[in-house]
């Protein structure tokens, strides 16, 4: 017999910063809300417009993933009341789909009375977006760069240099990160894995360090964002040029559209905003401009009380 409810709030998150493609992720002050409460009858209820066309029934991903575990812990798969309220907006390389999948995973965890780790759960949310970037970012907040293991995913935390905040550029449209993954080669030359490793290297340390004037330098990549520049109008421009208007460097968001410019936030950010809004403008793209603080706690869960009696 089981009972109780759990709220949990879930940061968004950016992930790569470029050549960390599938290592490096990064949390932000935007957040999205999930509350589970055991039922007699599932019912999932949506809030806000950010969810549009996300599915209120058992094909839902939260109450999937929520699901899992009471399975994987060895329990009946329960009724649920799902309420999912997000500010992160959805398809746009922001990380939703991984602070959904971290959120039915910590808050389905305390429902069933703890059977996972922290550690599990993060390896159980790296199978399911199938990268450990931006659920990394989600679970532990601050900068996280991981790599996978078969049963393992060693990862390290390093907290946000001091003064490091971020420009989102988000464009109206959405990029599914399946179409955007679709693009890339399945091979490399050597030039460019001693690329990625020397850039990853660099970039790595300079967050280490809070070496910010490094950042322009070794955020250049050559893995993704070369292949997803003809499906992001404006991309290539602003990485190249974003230095030019007060940028310490700059990134596609993920899998995109989303595109970052990292800020030292005593700079004025208005010429670099004016930039960036108007180099997509000028390929037809309208968007929404977000100013995104690191959040450096993770996943917290709110409000909890009971969990498996009996
Ligand atoms: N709060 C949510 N509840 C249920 N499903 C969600 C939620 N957020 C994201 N998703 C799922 O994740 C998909 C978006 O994932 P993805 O293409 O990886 O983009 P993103 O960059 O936003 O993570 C949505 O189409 C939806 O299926
Ligand atoms: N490393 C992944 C990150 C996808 O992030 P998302 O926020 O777009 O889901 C990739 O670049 O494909």
């Amino acid at each position: 017999m089981q009972n109780g409810k759990v709220k949990v709030k879930v940061p968004a998150s950016t992930a790569n910063l470029g050549p960390g493609f599938d290592t490096i992720g990064m949390a932000f002050q935007l957040y999205t809300t999930i509350t589970l409460e055991l039922a007699e009858e599932t019912t999932i209820r949506l809030h806000g417009p950010n969810l549009s066309g996300i599915p209120a029934d058992k094909s839902n991903l939260i109450y999937k993933v929520a699901t899992e575990v009471f399975e994987k812990a060895g329990l009946a798969a329960p009724e649920l009341v799902v309420e999912i309220a997000s500010d992160i907006p959805l398809t746009r390389g922001l990380g939703s789909s991984a602070s959904a999948i971290v959120g039915a995973l910590v808050a389905a965890n305390e429902l069933a009375g703890r059977p996972f780790t922290k550690e599990h759960l993060y390896m159980m949310a790296t199978e399911r977006e199938g990268h450990p970037d931006n659920v990394g970012a989600s679970l532990f907040g601050g900068i996280v760069v991981a790599l996978m293991e078969r049963e393992n995913v060693p990862y390290v935390r390093l907290n946000v240099p001091k003064h490091l905040e971020a420009i989102a550029v988000i464009p109206e449209f959405m990029l599914s990160t399946e179409k955007s993954r679709n693009v890339l080669p399945s091979m490399y030359s050597r030039q460019d894995v001693v690329h990625t490793v020397s850039h990853t290297g660099v970039l790595v340390g300079a967050l280490a360090t809070g070496n910010l004037s490094l950042l322009k330098s070794a955020m250049q990549d050559v893995v993704h964002q070369p292949y997803r520049v003809p499906l992001v109008p404006g991309l290539e421009k602003i990485l190249n040029e974003a230095h030019l208007h007060g940028a310490l460097g700059a990134a596609l968001s993920g899998a995109g559209p989303t595109i970052i410019a990292f800020i030292d936030n005593r700079m004025p950010v208005a010429p670099l905003e004016a930039f960036m809004v108007r180099t997509l403008a000028g390929h037809g793209v309208d968007c929404t401009v977000m100013r995104l603080v690191p959040d450096e706690a993770g996943v917290q869960i709110e409000h909890c009380f009971s969990g498996v009696t009996g």
